[in-house]
């Protein structure tokens, strides 16, 4: 189990992460979501004592991670797939590590097995793949037989291919009895790979849930109409305090749209007023529309301000307020 409290990182301005409380439990798949910069990194790092917290405490197995004393054995962390010697093998670069650790050297092998890279065991890593470089990553993390697993992104950059395995591998972990925290910025990805999700935006706590409830709770449905009586059905709406928005369809005609409503809801109403209704549709946000909704106001970057970083766009109202702890 991972215990995180009050958990707080300042770097000279910037709150990279802002005082997070959290509990990651063992058997399942934990997400970690959160935008590009939005302090995942940050505090994986200070939970392996690999960054001092400003603030606040984390625990593995109810210890801190620089107090356990057989830290390989208890947790097994993914954080850069690239950090390997480019002339070692993988086995040697394991063997290396499992020799340091007091780790028998059995283990070795098992772990190659386990991920899959027993026939490429001798090769040097330089010439590795990217999936397989993260499937070494996943080998070094398991070297330990760890009860606890933190890894940082292990999908990015994978082929769709590459990607279901990771995801079923972590699966196959959680179901062990292990502790799983997994960290992405796609919803999409964890969607369906994680049971439960704990989303940051800004350093901060967004929600901490299961997925379903996540998601259930941050898909918005719309309705979308048309009708020849715009101004009159708009009256309507403001006469009976219901919020709308106007849009445009395709072929540019006027479109309303009524948020959390219902096409039998909006219908039965036009009706009732003697509005002629010419288009009636209900739409969806798809997830990664309510996942950057959710998480909109926290954004930290946009393009330009951190080259090759992605931009995230998409800065929607918050659907939820009380899901959302954030100040602005
Ligand atoms: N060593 C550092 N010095 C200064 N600022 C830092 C440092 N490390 C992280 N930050 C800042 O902290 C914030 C959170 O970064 P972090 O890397 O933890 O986010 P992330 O969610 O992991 O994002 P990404 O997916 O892009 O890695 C960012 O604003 C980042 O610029």
């Amino acid at each position: 189990m991972i215990e995180v409290s009050g958990l707080t990182k300042r770097y000279r301005q910037v709150r990279a992460v802002d005082d997070l409380t959290f509990s990651v439990n063992p058997g399942v798949v934990t997400g970690f979501l959160g935008p590009n910069g939005a302090g995942k990194s940050t505090t994986m790092r200070m939970i392996l004592g690999l960054d001092k917290p400003t603030a606040g405490t984390t625990t593995i197995n109810g210890v801190p991670y620089r107090k356990l004393r057989n830290p390989l054995r208890e947790v097994g962390a993914l954080l850069d797939a690239k950090a390997t010697h480019p002339n070692r093998s993988a086995a040697n670069h394991l063997k290396w590590i499992a020799k340091s650790n007091g780790l028998p050297k059995s283990r070795v092998d098992e772990v190659l097995g386990l991920v899959g890279l027993s026939e490429v065991a001798g090769k040097k890593t330089g010439g590795f793949s990217l999936g397989m470089g993260q499937r070494l990553g996943l080998a070094t993390a398991l070297l330990g037989d760890p009860g606890v697993l933190l890894l940082d992104e292990p999908v990015n950059g994978l082929d769709p291919e590459g990607i279901r395995w990771v995801r079923d591998f972590l699966k196959a972990l959680a179901a062990e009895g292990r502790t799983v925290l997994v960290s992405s910025h796609m919803l999409s990805e964890m969607a369906l790979t994680a049971d439960h999700l704990i989303v940051i935006g800004r350093g901060k706590l967004v929600s901490d849930s299961s997925t379903y409830e996540f998601i259930k709770q941050s898909s918005r449905t719309s309705v979308l109409m048309r009708t020849e009586q715009y101004k009159e059905f708009t009256a309507v709406l403001e006469e009976e305090n219901i919020s709308y928005r106007e849009d445009i369809d395709e072929e540019k005609r006027p479109l309303i749209v009524i948020d959390d409503q219902t096409t039998d809801f909006v219908g039965a109403l036009a009706y009732s007023t003697g509005i002629m209704v010419t288009e009636l549709t209900e739409r969806k946000a798809s997830l990664e529309e309510a996942f950057l909704q959710m998480t909109g106001h926290a954004q930290e970057y946009h393009t330009g301000d951190r080259p090759g970083q992605p931009e995230i766009t998409g800065s929607a109202p918050v659907p939820n307020d009380q899901m959302l702890n954030e100040e602005n």
